[in-house]
């Protein structure tokens, strides 16, 4: 079972620096999640009503002149100075509380994506906020979601939350946003970390056409050093995971090595041959470990760019996930990280979109589901990958083995196997940090 304080121990900003910060940035006190979204909106200049998103996108077109040319032409910044803390006041408004609650009596971590998302662009939009307007010249999008690690099991659905985040690194068009929940216990009014988060956010044109340069982040001391120094591993990273896929190189020898001992697990000792393949027990057949879906995509969860809310996509392929891991396991699943969340193209209002949730590897209690997000076009007949998403669930027993049977399904076995044990080191580094007296 997890333990409680897995979550980074980092140190929060002093009161007086976030006393100025949250009136600089606009706020007298900490907002709202509500607040969050009416000042994106306010931000971007976008529509309320959907029969006016076309002139509210061309009257976008004139923000291209407050582009810069170069990221040069930008004043750096500080990471204090995007630093925001943000109230979900589920304990003090219980109106609220229909919308987070899960069957479980506990919060629904879906409609936290969604919150995370925004937040993170809110945070963007501060970072690369433009002095001489109220109005930003650029649209900013979610690119990935590098990693969630929660250190709670549960979330109570009656108790305030907090959430507080900052640009951690910058590139050239490209942001790192480190984000932490925190909530107030049931008998103490002290918040208690929830998860870290570490989201990248890539800022476009107005019309998001084309990338756009953002301010220049100049870390202060030896702690933000090292905050912007991980930043720039992290895209190292990124990159070397990327160029390792299995769409692109062949396994590893220890790779090979385990597909092909779960391969002979499963031949049929009585003949020889390659082909009778015999469940072994215990096990799951991982063709058997699928679950779809389908979101017709309406306009209501649309962004402020009149295109899918990366949230709500999130939270649709989050709960489709949930279901195949709760199925699987057969009791209640809770999640423990989510990583990698990549999103390699838009979702236009009006698509066809198809989740496809599956099982691809298992240890212990722990299940690892990778959510496939396609759009359907009915005119060309053409699916096109929107997202993929990596979430680990921990049931409360033991579960079946998942058992790849063809060579397509060793590759996602071991993608998934890759993904659980970069999730679970993360975990127990930082188990090892908080262990430590
Ligand atoms: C209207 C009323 C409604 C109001 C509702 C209120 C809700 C509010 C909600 C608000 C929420 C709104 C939010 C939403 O809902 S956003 C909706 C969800 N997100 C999307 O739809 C994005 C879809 N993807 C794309 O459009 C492209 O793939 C993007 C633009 C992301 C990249 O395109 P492309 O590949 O062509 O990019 P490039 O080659 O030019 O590189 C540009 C930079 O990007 C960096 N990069 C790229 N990929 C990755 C990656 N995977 N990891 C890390 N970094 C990555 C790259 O290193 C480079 O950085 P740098 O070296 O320059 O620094």
């Amino acid at each position: 079972m997890l333990a409680r304080g897995w979550c980074t121990v980092r140190k929060a900003p002093s009161l007086l620096a976030r006393a100025l910060t949250s009136m600089t940035n606009g706020f007298q006190s900490p907002p709202d999640m509500s607040e969050v979204r009416s000042r994106l909106r306010a931000i971007v200049g976008a529509s309320t009503n959907w029969s006016d998103h076309v002139q509210a996108m061309h009257e976008r077109k004139d923000l291209h002149i407050l582009l810069a040319k170069q990221q040069e032409d930008l004043p750096p910044r500080k990471m204090n100075d995007s630093y925001i803390e943000v109230i979900l006041p589920l304990g003090s408004q219980p109106e609220l509380r229909e919308k987070y609650l899960n069957v479980h009596n506990s919060v629904r971590f879906g409609r936290i994506l969604e919150d995370l998302d925004s937040l993170g662009v809110l945070i963007c939009y501060t970072h690369t906020k433009h002095e001489a307007s109220q109005r930003s010249p650029l649209s900013i999008v979610t690119a990935l979601v590098d990693k969630i690690d929660l250190c709670k099991k549960v979330i109570y659905p009656d108790c305030d939350i907090k959430f507080t985040g900052n640009v951690s690194w910058v590139g050239k068009t490209s942001m790192e946003v480190k984000m932490h929940m925190f909530q107030v216990g049931l008998h103490d009014d002290t918040y208690s970390p929830v998860l870290d988060a570490t989201f990248v956010m890539v800022a476009r044109d107005p019309e998001n056409k084309r990338p756009a340069f953002v301010n220049p982040l100049i870390p202060e001391g030896p702690e933000e050093e090292e905050i912007f120094r991980k930043g720039e591993l992290n895209k190292i990273r990124r990159v070397d995971f990327s160029t390792a896929s299995l769409l692109k190189m062949a396994p590893t020898a220890e790779e090979r090595t385990t597909v092909h001992n779960i391969f002979l697990n499963t031949l049929d000792t009585r003949t020889v041959s390659f082909r009778s393949r015999v469940l072994p027990p215990n096990s799951v057949w991982m063709e058997d470990a699928k679950l779809k879906g389908l979101e017709i995509c309406h306009p209501q969860a649309r962004n402020i760019f009149n295109r899918i809310f990366g949230g709500f996509l999130m939270r649709k392929a989050f709960e489709l996930g949930w279901a195949i891991a709760c199925s699987y396991g057969g009791s209640r699943p809770y999640v423990v990280a989510v990583d990698d969340i990549m999103f390699q193209r838009p979702v236009e209002i009006g698509s066809l979109l198809l989740l496809s949730a599956q099982v691809c590897f298992t240890e212990k209690n722990y299940i690892q589901i990778r959510v496939h997000s396609e759009v359907y076009d009915s005119d060309t007949r053409e699916h096109k990958t929107t997202n993929v998403f990596h979430f680990t669930f921990m049931s409360e027993g033991e579960v079946p083995q998942i058992v790849p049977k063809t060579y397509g399904e060793s590759m996602l076995y071991l993608d998934g196997k890759r993904h659980f044990s970069a999730a679970m080191k993360e975990t127990r580094e930082v188990e090892k940090t908080t262990a430590a007296p």
